[in-house]
């Protein structure tokens, strides 16, 4: 219940004009198709009665205004129908498009730590399939159940002002179907769709794992226990498919017999009153014919509550992972000004039984300083740069990056991450750069090409900055790839550089030449960098010694023969 309100919610908070015209134009449609049909049985009533009375005897009837009636009835029905079709299609895929994007902001906005919880294809999942379920929740349960509701709620009324007996005898049963059916729905439907979803969920995972591992399956002799694995979810999904359908015939069947029991008990009731003169044939007519309209209103319901545990399983799903996006824009900032990073007495690490991989560690550094990091492998210096992105919380202690000039307090600094993994796309590589900066023109992309060493490599591409890179910048080398993703830095330009090994792998002229273009840009703002070569450590104005297991210590450039000492163990 919480998930459906918290839903319904995000919906009328978007959309409360779309989501109310719906139900208006529905039941607008709805209450057309009840009065067309009473029309047309008092038509036929009162014409079938003038015919028996007026052999022999002169009677008028009137045959224009329930005429016309019926067509106004007849157009807006159709009209009613057609715009409650575009109206609430048009809200819901509204509604899909937001939330999809509110899904995306989340899943950009989680730790590194939450994303290594999910299995591959999950959060593609989250962002298809599951926001796609959404849309039975206004379109299958809420407008069909507020529709019947209300044209059930006006027509017992109307029927009340006919005569109240049969509007009673209408009422207990339209009124405890429109109770106990859709609440029968909904619990089997709960059940059953989480079960669906569930099912879905791992079928969809398990050929994840099919196609990504098909050659270590065929390698170790397990493909086909891995198609058996997905033909059992299939089956699974079948069945409870099956079991689904069932149900809703099930359903069919009772809202067709609770409709009978309605007829049947408008039309006793209406014959009795009938026979006492209080009712005339073409009005019980009328009555019985409205009731039939109805009737039909009430079918979708349960379908759609049927539909309702996979709706709230993707709601569940989702919903943690749309968070209040309420973040300032720094893209047009020009002048970014000073900025302050300061740790302060962090302990981290990467599980509650794991060994802490930084232990009460402070540091804090300015614009226009640089720190570089060296140490042992595994002593944490990645962790370090990954903890100060914002990849990784800490356990204790908190990570301050602020502007310096309290006018921009309420800004988000720029941070520029430069790791060993690089992250290109399969587009053009002026798509590749302008993740960076959209606005970029191409004079702007040739120069961070030009800065980071690249002019070549561009002179050697056909279509130059419209070259389509492979997935994972595949066609480039190792270097150029890294190089690349530096050029998308220079772009950005980061207030805070963290730099991992910059120029591991590169040759000694390239990387001489990049240190100079970083040495450069980065002389008036915050650097933090890891590296193991001497060269690069020459750079910074202190330097962190990180070890394992044993407390970092910080050199200053000032501190000459420690400094050298620490220069020359480096390579
Ligand atoms: N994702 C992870 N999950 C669990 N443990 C990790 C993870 N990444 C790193 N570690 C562990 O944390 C410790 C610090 O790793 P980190 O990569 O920060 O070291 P490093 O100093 O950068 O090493 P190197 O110089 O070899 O790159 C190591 O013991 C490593 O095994």
């Amino acid at each position: 219940m919480k998930t459906l309100i918290a839903i319904l919610r995000l919906y009328w908070r978007h959309y409360p004009g779309w989501f109310l015209s719906g139900i208006g134009i529905g039941l607008l449609a709805a209450l057309a198709s009840i009065g067309l049909m009473a029309t047309a049985g008092w038509y036929l009533g009162a014409t079938a009665m003038t015919g028996a009375t007026s052999v022999g005897t002169t009677l008028a009837f009137n045959t224009i205004y329930p005429g016309s009636l019926i067509r106004i009835a007849a157009l807006t029905r159709t009209f009613g129908r057609y715009g409650e079709r575009i109206v609430t299609h048009d809200a819901t895929f509204r509604f899909l498009a937001r939330m999809r994007l509110h899904v995306f902001d989340g899943i950009s906005q989680l730790s590194f730590r939450r994303l290594r919880d999910f299995r591959s294809g999950e959060l593609l999942a989250r962002l298809t399939a599951d926001v796609d379920a959404l849309d039975g929740i206004y379109l299958r349960v809420i407008l069909p159940l507020f529709t019947a509701i209300l044209a059930t709620l006006g027509l017992l009324v109307a029927l009340h002002g006919i005569n109240g007996p049969m509007a009673l005898a209408i009422a207990i049963i339209l009124l405890a179907t429109l109770i106990v059916l859709p609440w029968q729905a909904a619990r089997i439907g709960v059940a059953l769709g989480r079960r669906i979803a569930f099912s879905a969920e791992a079928l969809r995972l398990r050929y994840i794992d099919l196609l990504r591992g098909q050659v270590e399956l065929i390698m170790a002799g397990r493909l086909n226990d891995q198609i058996s694995s997905i033909q059992r979810a299939a089956d699974k999904i079948k069945q409870l498919q099956d079991q689904l359908s069932l149900h809703d015939l099930r359903g069919r069947t009772l809202i067709s017999l609770a409709g009978g029991a309605a007829l049947v008990a408008a039309l006793l009731v209406g014959s009795w009153a009938y026979e006492r003169g209080e009712m005339s044939e073409a009005v019980l007519l009328l009555s019985l014919l409205a009731v039939v309209a109805l009737i039909e209103l009430l079918a979708p319901i349960r379908r759609g509550l049927l539909d309702i545990g996979r709706t709230l399983y993707a709601g569940q799903r989702i919903l943690p992972l749309i968070a209040d996006q309420a973040k300032e824009d720094t893209s047009d900032l020009e002048d970014h000004g000073a900025v302050r990073l300061a740790i302060e007495r962090v302990d981290f690490a990467y599980s509650a039984k794991a060994a802490p991989v930084l232990r009460d560690f402070s540091l804090s550094l300015r614009s226009g300083e640089a720190i570089g990091i060296v140490g042992s492998s595994g002593a944490g210096k990645s962790t370090l740069l990954s903890l100060v992105a914002g990849l990784l919380d800490p356990m204790t202690g908190r990570i301050r990056l602020d502007y310096e000039d309290g006018r921009m307090a309420h800004l988000t600094p720029r941070i520029g991450l430069l790791t060993q993994r690089t992250e290109l796309f399969r587009q053009s590589l002026a798509f590749n750069l302008r993740i960076a900066d959209p606005r970029a023109d191409t004079r702007a992309l040739e120069t961070v090409m030009d800065e980071a060493h690249l002019t070549n490599l561009l002179n050697r591409l056909p279509k130059r900055l419209e070259q389509t890179l492979g997935d994972d910048g595949q066609g480039l080398s190792g270097g150029e790839s890294r190089r690349l993703t530096l050029a998308r830095l220079l772009l950005f330009k980061p207030d805070l550089w963290l730099l991992d090994e910059a120029t591991e792998g590169l040759d000694q002229v390239t990387a001489h030449a990049v240190l100079a273009t970083l040495r450069a840009v980065t002389r008036d703002k915050a650097l933090l960098f890891v590296t193991h070569k001497k060269a690069e450590a020459a750079l910074a104005d202190r330097l962190l010694v990180l070890k394992e297991n044993e407390a970092p210590v910080l050199v200053a450039r000032a501190d000459r023969d420690q400094w050298q000492a620490l220069l020359s163990s480096l390579r």
